[in-house]
């Protein structure tokens, strides 16, 4: 497990689009139009038939883009994301078999917690950077900078009901290293192929000020 790479991952953008894409000819012109929006950074979730497929054509193509495999729910879906040549991988919760397995593969797992006890567990293991999954429902600000305390070596990246209205609560926050969120291109937008909304949303990202600095500034 390689956390600095993870991190250096997570700090590719404030927003990681967390993407479900049913059609695997769509998945080169996506990751085309998040790198012109300024986002080097995409999560494919393993929701659809051809994610694995979409995984692999964006790698091939797009060398620019960071791809990580998303919703890897169990060992099986480890090995054939990193056969697909993702570069990381995300669960919204986790397993003790998937735990053990990310342990075998150089690639660095973003494991899912909702409670600080889910969250200290993984810091038992070695993660000091966990997704908050789902982060509205479970809590949102209120909870993160409540977690901010007590768990302050924890750095979390919240997904799940987060989009351009709420953005900027969560990325002011000291505990959020970026957020997760479908938003930035959405089912609808990709089935449309409507590449020019992906860039403009990707953009309204890339200039989005954060606790870490506006983009570009170190
Ligand atoms: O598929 C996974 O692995 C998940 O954990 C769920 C995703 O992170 C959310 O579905 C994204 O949330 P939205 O931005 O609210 O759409």
């Amino acid at each position: 497990m390689n956390l600095d790479e993870l991190e250096n991952y997570l700090s590719l953008s404030a927003v990681i689009p967390v993407i479900v894409i049913e059609d695997a000819e769509n998945a080169v012109p996506l990751a085309a139009a998040l790198i012109e929006g300024g986002i080097s950074i995409i999560e494919i979730t393993l929701r659809s038939d051809c994610a694995l497929n979409a995984i692999e054509q964006i790698r091939k193509n797009i060398p620019n883009m960071c791809v990580g495999a998303g919703t890897v729910n169990n060992v099986d879906a480890i090995e054939k994301s990193v056969a697909a040549g993702a570069q990381f991988l995300v669960c919204p919760g986790v397993t003790k078999p998937l735990l053990d397995a990310a342990k075998y593969h150089s690639i660095p797992l973003l494991p899912g917690a909702a409670t600080p006890t889910e969250a200290m567990q993984l810091q038992l293991q070695g993660y000091n950077l966990i997704k908050f999954f789902p982060a509205e429902a479970a809590g949102g600000v209120d909870m993160l900078k409540s977690l901010a305390g007590p768990l302050p070596d924890i750095k979390f990246c919240p997904t799940g009901g987060i989009n351009n209205s709420n953005f900027n609560q969560y990325l002011t926050i000291k505990n959020v290293i970026c957020v997760g969120s479908s938003w930035v291109a959405d089912k609808d937008l990709i089935n449309t192929k409507n590449w020019p909304e992906v860039t403009r949303r990707a953009r309204e990202v890339s200039n989005l000020t954060t606790h870490r600095g506006p983009k570009n500034e170190t």
